[in-house]
C-alpha cells in the first residue's frame, strides 16, 4: 500500500520558520525590522504563516507568527500583516512556492540599485559560469546563464505585485527589488532557504568581483 507522507504540523512549521528567521537575521540579512518570511500552511483556502509586520524578524517566537488569508488579511494571531504580504501571495500563486523569504542584505540592496531599471521598468542581474548556480533547482552545470529580474521599488504593493507577476515563472527562484532587497522562494521552507543562501552568495560574489575588477583596472592604469 502506498504510504502517504504526513505534511508538517502547524507547530512544526512555526518552529521551522521561526528558526529560519533567526538564522537569516544572524547572517545580517534582515536588520532593523527589514525582511519578511512566510510559508504555506494550507493550500485551499490559501493560508500563509508569516512574521508580523514591523518587528525584529530575528526574535519572533513560533507562537508569535500570524496567519494571513489570500486577501492579505490576518485570520489568526496578534499583529498586522507584513507591508509586503501581496508580493508573498503573488509568488505563491504564480510559482506554487511553499515558502517565500525576503531579505535586505547589503549586497542585494547595493546590486539591485546599481543594476536597477528606470522608473516602473525591468532590468536583470546576469550571473554565469559559477558552480554555486547548481544550488538552484533545475540547474545541473556551472556553464549556464541566469538572469535575476530587477523591478523598480514601489510602496504600492498591489502595483508592485502586478508588475512582478509576469516575470515570476521564468525567474530563477529569486527576484530583486531595486534599492530594496531580494525575494527567494522554493517548494518548501528547506528549498526556499537553500535558494536564499545561493542567491545571497551569488550577490556577494558579484559585488566582490566588481570591486576586484575595479582595483585591477586602477592598478593597470597606474602602471
Ligand atoms: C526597515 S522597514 C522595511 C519594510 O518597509 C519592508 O520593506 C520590510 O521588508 C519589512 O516590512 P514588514 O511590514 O515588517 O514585513
Ligand atoms: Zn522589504
Amino acid at each position: 500500500m502506498e504510504q502517504q507522507l504526513a505534511s508538517p504540523s502547524r507547530s512544526g512549521q512555526a518552529t521551522a520558520l521561526s528558526a529560519a528567521m533567526a538564522a537569516i537575521h544572524r547572517r545580517g540579512w534582515c536588520e532593523g525590522t527589514g525582511g519578511n518570511f512566510s510559508c504555506v500552511l494550507e493550500a485551499a483556502p490559501l493560508t500563509l504563516l508569516m512574521a508580523p509586520s514591523g518587528v525584529d524578524k530575528g526574535g519572533v517566537a513560533p507562537h508569535e507568527l500570524i496567519e494571513v488569508d489570500a486577501d492579505g488579511s490576518v485570520v489568526a494571531g496578534d499583529g498586522r500583516a507584513s507591508a509586503e504580504t501581496l508580493l508573498h501571495l503573488a509568488i505563491v500563486e504564480v510559482t506554487g512556492a511553499g515558502a517565500v523569504l525576503h531579505t535586505h542584505s547589503q549586497a542585494g540592496t547595493l546590486l539591485s540599485q546599481h543594476y536597477g531599471p528606470s522608473e516602473g521598468g525591468l532590468s536583470h542581474l546576469v550571473l554565469e559560469d559559477l558552480e554555486m548556480l547548481k544550488g538552484l533547482a533545475g540547474i545541473s552545470t556551472h556553464a549556464t546563464t541566469v538572469a535575476v529580474p530587477i523591478l523598480a521599488n514601489d510602496q504600492n504593493l498591489a502595483d508592485l505585485s502586478a508588475r512582478a507577476r509576469p516575470h515570476l515563472r521564468a525567474a530563477p527562484h529569486g527576484l530583486l527589488i531595486a534599492g530594496h532587497g531580494l525575494y527567494a522562494w522554493g517548494k518548501d521552507l528547506g528549498e526556499a532557504r537553500r535558494h536564499l543562501e545561493i542567491h545571497e552568495f551569488l550577490l556577494e560574489q558579484h559585488w566582490r568581483r566588481l570591486l576586484l575588477d575595479a582595483l585591477v583596472g586602477r592598478r593597470a592604469m597606474s602602471l
